[in-house]
């Protein structure tokens, strides 16, 4: 294992902090820690990095305990969101920095300036100053001058939360080739679940100082282990019902279900796994076992796709994704059924 956390845990002062957190990070691998504020995961990552003394627990870099060593001795680096560039000195020095107190050779120093700016785009810009760059280009610098201790794992403290939306769906998109290309380990926090969706070869999601879900990112959108996470990634729908011994029991409809806890629950459906269908004339409006009923409060063109949404008789409101061509027999006023493909069912007395 490239980086363990063992039973790390921290509380501050003020109560809050983090407890009983464990991680194991592959060599290669891209891992976010992804969480509302405070949720813990800046206390995490620092302790990582060694720039917060833990409680309790352990780090391990490598198979080898790190928890005594101070941030400069470990084998990690630290990618901020400030950028932390020295302003009196050029990309080029500011890169240099570290290599020349490690006594390299100045030939070799040379080189490998010139290959970590072609990396991170930035070939040409060795002369300039921090002040004559963007944002988004000194983030680059910063993420270079990281790149260049070659850590065993490169930490970054939501590092492109600084920059305008463009230039941040740029920069993730960078940082993923270079991690393709340098095989780093990185541990990556953020607070944007979009970022973490788009970036991560797994998801970290915290929550109050503990771990709620560690997975793959398509597993945390359509497997969430909890409610929490359920509520925190994406959009989803949340509808109150019954565990029996044949299905999810709400109101006349029943879903199939798996689990052996009976009792109130609550399915939560993604809007793209919800189906609406207009009724024929005539048609007995309750709702059956594989329906429910409710009228069409909006219908929105969101470009290539249309949210629907519709006032379900007795449920609330549910959100659905249909095509461009479903809705074209679709208004609001109008009465429908509602059927679901798919479903992730919790037991109402989830301590979350
Ligand atoms: N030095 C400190 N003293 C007291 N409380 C702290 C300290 N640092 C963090 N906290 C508290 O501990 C909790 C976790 O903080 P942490 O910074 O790890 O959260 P976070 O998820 O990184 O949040 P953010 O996204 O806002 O940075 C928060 O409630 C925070 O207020």
């Amino acid at each position: 294992m490239q980086l363990s956390v063992r039973k790390l845990s921290k509380r501050y002062k003020t109560g809050d902090g983090v407890s009983g957190i464990n991680i194991d990070i592959e060599k290669g691998e891209l891992v976010t820690l992804l969480g509302p504020s405070g949720c813990g995961k800046t206390t995490v990552l620092r302790s990582i990095g060694g720039f917060l003394e833990p409680d309790s627990g352990d780090i391990l870099i490598e198979g080898k305990s790190v928890i005594q060593l101070p941030p400069e001795k470990r084998p990690t680096s630290m990618v901020f969101q400030s950028y932390n560039l020295w302003s009196h000195m050029s990309v080029y020095d500011n890169l240099a920095f570290g290599l020349k107190i490690r006594k390299k050779p100045k030939a070799e120093i040379r080189a490998a300036v010139d290959d970590v700016l072609k990396l991170v785009r930035l070939s040409g810009f060795e002369k300039k100053y921090p002040a004559e760059l963007s944002g988004g280009q000194q983030q680059r610098v910063a993420l270079a001058r990281s790149l260049l201790l070659n850590p065993a794992v490169l930490l970054l403290d939501e590092p492109f939360s600084a920059l305008d939306a463009k230039l941040r769906h740029e920069m993730r998109e960078e940082l993923r080739e270079i991690q393709m290309k340098t095989g780093l380990t990185m541990v990556f926090v953020t607070h944007d679940q979009e970022e973490a969706l788009s970036l991560s070869d797994r998801i970290i999601v915290m929550n109050h100082g503990h771990i709620e879900q560690i997975a793959e990112p398509h597993k945390i959108y359509d497997e969430p282990a909890s409610l929490y996470v359920a509520s925190f990634i994406g959009k989803m729908n949340f509808l109150e019902g019954v565990a029996e011994e044949e299905g999810i029991r709400i109101g006349g409809l029943r879903l199939p279900n798996e689990r052996k806890e009976r009792g109130p629950v609550t399915a939560a459906v993604r809007p793209e796994d919800v189906q609406i269908d207009s009724m024929a004339a005539g048609e007995d409006r309750k709702d059956k076992e594989d329906r429910l009923t409710g009228r069409i409060k909006q219908v929105m063109i969101l470009g290539h796709y249309a949210e629907v949404t519709v006032e379900l008789n007795g449920f609330g409101i549910i959100r659905a994704f249909q095509s461009k061509e479903a809705v074209q027999q679709l208004h609001a006023g109008q009465e429908v059924g509602v059927s679901m493909t798919k479903w992730t069912v919790f037991p109402n007395n989830q301590t979350n």
